[in-house]
């Protein structure tokens, strides 16, 4: 067993209560986002808050897709982690990837200006079906984190195995449950959310526009990662395995492979 000294311990202990810290106002502020898109229960919404003319709110809002897409975007590439690690422990990376997540989500509910012209309005069975669909986008975004794995995702395993003294160790290339089906499960359930409402307003058109762009750059840059860490394994499901639509063959499979 080795002997650490009291200092690095509570480094160690800093270390994970930053990651715990982060990991709950991410969910705060996934939650809020439930509320946000479906335009009820919380005060700020897509369709509810401060009041801009058409061209501002046009701006405001692109801008703040633009820096919660650019700060996705940019933190996840592996040349910034390499930058980052030079000022941040190891441990700390991903948790600091959350938590700056998070606060570019508070800022976009903080800052969106609601554009509530009406597109377009499903009412009576179309709409319960549209709201079921919303409901299994959210349930199929919470179900995917757990797949892979919910604590590597959200930074709380990197904190807890330096805490226990444990070496970092990067996931392996992995395809469980729904992955078999579509190579980006979470994705796919966050876009079903976004699209579903049956209140279309052009201010949910340009959120759900921005974000769908945001997913489909986000794949790109995902993908050409998990190719460089995992070759030919990674092709091969790539060549096999749809991206976000099912197709009847993957299905088929999985039923399967259930049974
Ligand atoms: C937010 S998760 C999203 C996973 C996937 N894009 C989805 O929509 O379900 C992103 C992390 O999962 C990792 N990842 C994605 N597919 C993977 C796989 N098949 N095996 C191991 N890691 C994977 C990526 O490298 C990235 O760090």
């Amino acid at each position: 067993m080795p002997i650490h000294t009291n200092q690095e311990m509570t480094m160690r202990w800093i270390t994970m209560l930053y990651a715990a810290g982060a990991y709950l106002l991410f969910w705060l502020c996934s939650v809020y986002l439930i509320g946000f898109t479906a335009d009820f229960l919380v005060p700020r919404t897509l369709n509810r808050g401060p009041v801009s003319e058409t061209g501002l709110a046009l701006l405001i809002n692109a801008g703040l897709i633009l820096l919660f897409g650019a700060q996705h975007s940019f933190m996840a590439r592996q040349g910034f982690k390499r930058w980052c690690r030079r000022w941040l422990p190891e441990p700390m990376e991903r948790s600091t990837y959350v938590l700056l997540s998070s606060l570019m989500l508070g800022l976009l509910y903080w800052g969106w200006r609601p554009l509530p012209q009406t597109l377009w309005l499903v009412e009576g069975g179309g709409a319960v079906a549209l709201w079921v669909l919303f409901g299994l986008g959210w349930a199929l975004v919470v179900h995917a984190t757990f797949l892979i794995s919910h604590g590597e995702l959200l930074g709380l395993s990197q904190a807890y195995r330096h805490l226990r003294g444990r070496a970092f160790c990067e996931v392996g290339f992995r395809t469980p449950g729904l992955h078999r089906i579509v190579r980006h499960p979470l994705m796919l359930g966050l876009l079903l959310a976004f699209w579903a409402p049956p209140h279309m307003t052009v201010g949910h058109l340009l959120f759900a526009a921005g974000m769908t762009l945001y997913i489909v750059i986000g794949i790109h840059f995902e993908e050409r990662s998990l190719v460089r860490a995992f070759g030919d394994r990674y092709l091969a499901y790539r060549a096999s395995t749809p991206m976000l639509l099912p197709s009847l063959k993957t299905l088929h499979r999985w039923r399967a492979s259930r049974s």
